[in-house]
């Protein structure tokens, strides 16, 4: 299983977490976010793939963030169309689509999205977009109808991921954030140091 430590702030930590070696690290580049990502990035391994977390942000912007941050994938964390999602990838962009998961799942809304888009991921539904702090009912999950991998998300910590760990699901990746913070875009170093996939 791989990891994706989201939400990341400030240069310092981005540094300390990027040690850690994950093979994702998020950047929230939504304003409204207590997260939202203006800093600097330092110069990263190689083999951690840098990700724009985005809430329906224009095309535009997102091609800005891209280039100025150089961007591997982004995260669609909104409700972007899966037409938006083909014009992405017809510019070789590579895109996780995220998906808000209530207390009842739909799993025909992600079909349209199969051909557009290269990772999905299943998130909390709350009352912000992302970062909510709360896991919803992964056994919904357990009747999950595609082949595509999915990121798995939404108040994930420490006994989150022991549990995890046990599901018969498929996950691809974890995507760990607010559990895991001192405060806002701050990652806990020593926290992290404890997650064992
Ligand atoms: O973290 C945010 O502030 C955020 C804002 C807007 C969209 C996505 C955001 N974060 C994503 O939310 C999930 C779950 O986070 P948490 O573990 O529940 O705090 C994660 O995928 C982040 O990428």
């Amino acid at each position: 299983m791989k990891l994706k430590i989201c939400g990341m702030k400030y240069p310092g930590n981005i540094q300390q977490t990027a040690q850690l070696q994950p093979d994702y690290l998020g950047f929230i580049f939504y304003q409204k976010s207590a997260r939202y990502c203006t800093a600097e990035i330092p110069k990263l391994p190689q083999t951690i793939e840098k990700v724009g977390v985005f809430v329906n942000a224009s095309l535009d912007d997102i091609l800005a963030k891209i280039k100025q941050y150089d961007l591997q994938l982004v995260q669609l964390h909104g409700a972007e169309t899966p037409e938006f999602c083909l014009l992405l990838k017809y510019l070789n962009i590579r895109i996780i689509k995220a998906f808000a998961v209530g207390d009842y799942f739909d799993f025909d809304d992600i079909l349209p999205y199969e051909e557009v888009c290269d990772y999905f991921l299943f998130d909390t539904k709350g009352k912000k977009p992302g970062g909510n702090g709360i896991a919803f009912n992964w056994q919904l999950l357990d009747h999950y109808p595609s082949q595509k991998p999915f990121f798995l998300s939404g108040g994930i910590g420490l006994t989150e991921i022991e549990k995890i760990k046990t599901l018969k699901i498929p996950v691809y990746a974890i995507d760990v954030n607010s559990k895991f913070e001192s405060g806002p875009g701050l990652k806990n170093i020593q926290s992290l140091q404890k997650i064992q996939l």
